[in-house]
């Protein structure tokens, strides 16, 4: 079975994906679409949206120039999966673990890992703010991905910690936020990063201004980060 909207757009990020990666991809589908009956997962359900701002979006992260395999990589606020399965599917070598607040979603993140027969993935049901204080997280990926979660500044302190030095955290953006990255980058310096760049997506079917915000950890995070849970949300670094 081939999605033909994601097929074209893996083809014009250079992917190259299997038959059994696009099965993979449908069962994800109705997996999704299944469970969203019963809990709101996703406000997105059809089948060529799903491919489009799910599927495509998530496998963007290569126009940053870099490919995922073989990375340790962590999502931070995975909630059905997104960016962190679909680069787990397009790229089965990357160690991935999925970080998930909400119960449910952290059930369903783990049901789908199953049911995809997806090695090398971790569920965990926690917050950030929670999680990057344990020594098995803290600054262990060489890679940290987050997708609407947060506001830049937030998400620095929600996600500058799981990265170690050296590594590369890359915040999935959307629209015009020239004001975010310029309010975030006093929290990027103070977490111990340090904007890279800004790389517009401009796939032919995502043609809505997405974007990777680039950012590189070139210092260890202070222990006094992340703060508790909420404060980071509630009092950006400024
Ligand atoms: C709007 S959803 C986005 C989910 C997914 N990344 C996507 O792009 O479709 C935000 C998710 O982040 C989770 N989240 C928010 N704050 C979090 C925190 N501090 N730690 C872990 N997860 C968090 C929420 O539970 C929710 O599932």
């Amino acid at each position: 079975m081939i999605l033909p909207i994601l097929n074209h757009g893996a083809r014009e990020l250079g992917i190259e994906l299997s038959d059994h990666q696009f099965d993979q991809f449908e069962k994800y589908y109705h997996l999704l679409f299944e469970w969203n009956k019963k809990f709101n997962l996703t406000a997105v359900t059809d089948y060529s949206e799903v491919q489009r701002v799910h599927f495509l979006d998530s496998l963007s992260l290569i126009r940053a120039g870099i490919v995922p395999d073989g990375l340790r990589i962590i999502d931070v606020g995975a909630g059905a999966g997104f960016p962190g399965l679909p680069l787990k599917i397009a790229f089965p070598q990357l160690k991935l673990t999925l970080l998930e607040a909400t119960g449910k979603k952290a059930v369903f993140l783990s049901e789908t890992v199953a049911a995809l027969d997806l090695d090398g993935v971790t569920v965990l049901n926690a917050r950030a703010e929670d999680a990057a204080r344990q020594p098995e997280h803290r600054e262990q990926y060489e890679l940290v991905v987050s997708r609407a979660v947060a506001s830049l500044d937030t998400l620095g302190e929600l996600c500058l910690s799981f990265c170690r030095v050296g590594g590369t955290f890359i915040a999935y953006k959307k629209g015009d936020i020239g004001n975010e990255v310029d309010g975030a980058l006093k929290a990027i310096e103070t977490l111990g990063g340090r904007l890279r760049f800004i790389q517009d997506i401009a796939l032919t079917d995502l043609p809505d201004s997405r974007k990777l915000v680039v950012i590189d950890k070139i210092r260890h995070t202070s222990p006094e980060y992340p703060r508790r849970s909420g404060l980071p949300a509630k009092k950006p670094i400024s």
